[in-house]
């Protein structure tokens, strides 16, 4: 488990995190979702010990990651840029990696690089920005690192490629004994895949959901009526949407007499539909403020 207690950074005069707490359960997805600066690659990057908080810890598997170098063998960060990497050609890159992960496995390495193409004896710089973005994933699951940290991985990149990635990751996670951490400013993605999600704001932690139960607590229905779209359910209910007698609104799933108002008025069209996380966000965590 990676446990983050009370981490708060101030980085030139600004306070990047405040006071920010979560776990991350092993085996499972962690989304770290915020809007462009609310702290998440610096969080990532502290939590893989790259930068230090000014008060708080954090530790792996119980041990502390700035006292016990040794916790670093076991996670991975991948920044959302391959800068650091491209000098370098897709087997020298190893050798590097065999420093600090000792463990990673090169037989797979290489028989990723043939299921996915890529030429390998080829400089990481002339690769394409999703051929890139796929090799530093590639490159950290075959470290054999118990928890991987994943910065913005699909950034940028177009429609074809992001699937390819968003799958090669939900794959490594149903075959190996992994951990993530996505961070992310897209909810849309995430919910596909995140067990658990973490909302940062202005950096702190806003709220934390457990995908499992959040999808049974809420439900989506969409209701028209024959007349004039009732003010009781406008005032009284969380409407999503409305469009002259038809509207979406968002009820908890135990909620009989928000149920009761709907069903008041008559309605001629009842129906549940699909809910996105997204949903939840802009009704009950404030508005559009979560959404990219
Ligand atoms: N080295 C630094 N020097 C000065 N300010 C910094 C530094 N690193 C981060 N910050 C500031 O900390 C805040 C959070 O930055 P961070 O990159 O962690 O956010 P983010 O959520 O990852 O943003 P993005 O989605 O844009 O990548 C920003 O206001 C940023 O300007």
């Amino acid at each position: 488990m990676i446990e983050v207690r009370n981490v708060t950074k101030t980085i030139h005069k600004t306070e990047v995190l405040n006071d920010v707490q979560f776990n991350v359960r092993p085996g499972t997805i962690t989304g770290v979702v915020g809007r462009n600066g609310a702290g998440k690659t610096t969080l990532l990057r502290m939590i893989s010990g790259i930068i230090k908080p000014d008060q708080g810890d954090i530790s792996v598997e119980g041990e502390n990651v700035f006292q016990q170098p040794r916790v670093k063998q076991d996670i991975v960060f991948v920044p959302d840029s391959t800068d650091a990497l491209k000098t370098y050609t897709v087997k020298e890159i190893v050798k590097f990696y065999k420093v600090v992960y000792p463990n990673f496995d090169e037989e797979y390495y290489y028989s990723l690089l043939d299921q996915f193409k890529f030429n390998k004896s080829g400089k990481i710089k002339k690769m394409s920005k999703g051929q890139k973005a796929l090799f530093s994933l590639i490159l950290a699951f075959s470290t054999n690192a118990k928890y991987i940290l994943l910065d913005e991985p699909t950034d940028g990149l177009d429609v074809i490629i992001k699937k390819e990635i968003l799958q090669f990751i939900a794959e490594q996670v149903a075959h190996k004994d992994v951990s993530i951490i996505i961070s992310s400013h897209r909810l849309d993605e995430l919910e596909k895949m995140a067990d658990h999600i973490v909302v940062l704001k202005d950096g702190s932690v806003d709220s934390e959901v457990e995908m499992e139960t959040l999808k049974e607590q809420y439900k989506k229905v969409q209701v028209a009526y024959q007349g004039e779209f009732p003010q009781d359910v406008l005032q009284n209910l969380e409407v999503l949407s409305q469009n002259g007698r038809v509207g979406v609104v968002l009820l908890d799933s135990d909620d009989e007499d928000g149920e009761a108002i709907l069903q008041n008025y008559d309605p001629i069209l009842y129906e549940e539909l699909p809910l996105s996380l997204e949903d939840i966000f802009v009704a009950k965590l404030g508005g559009d403020l979560y959404v990219s």
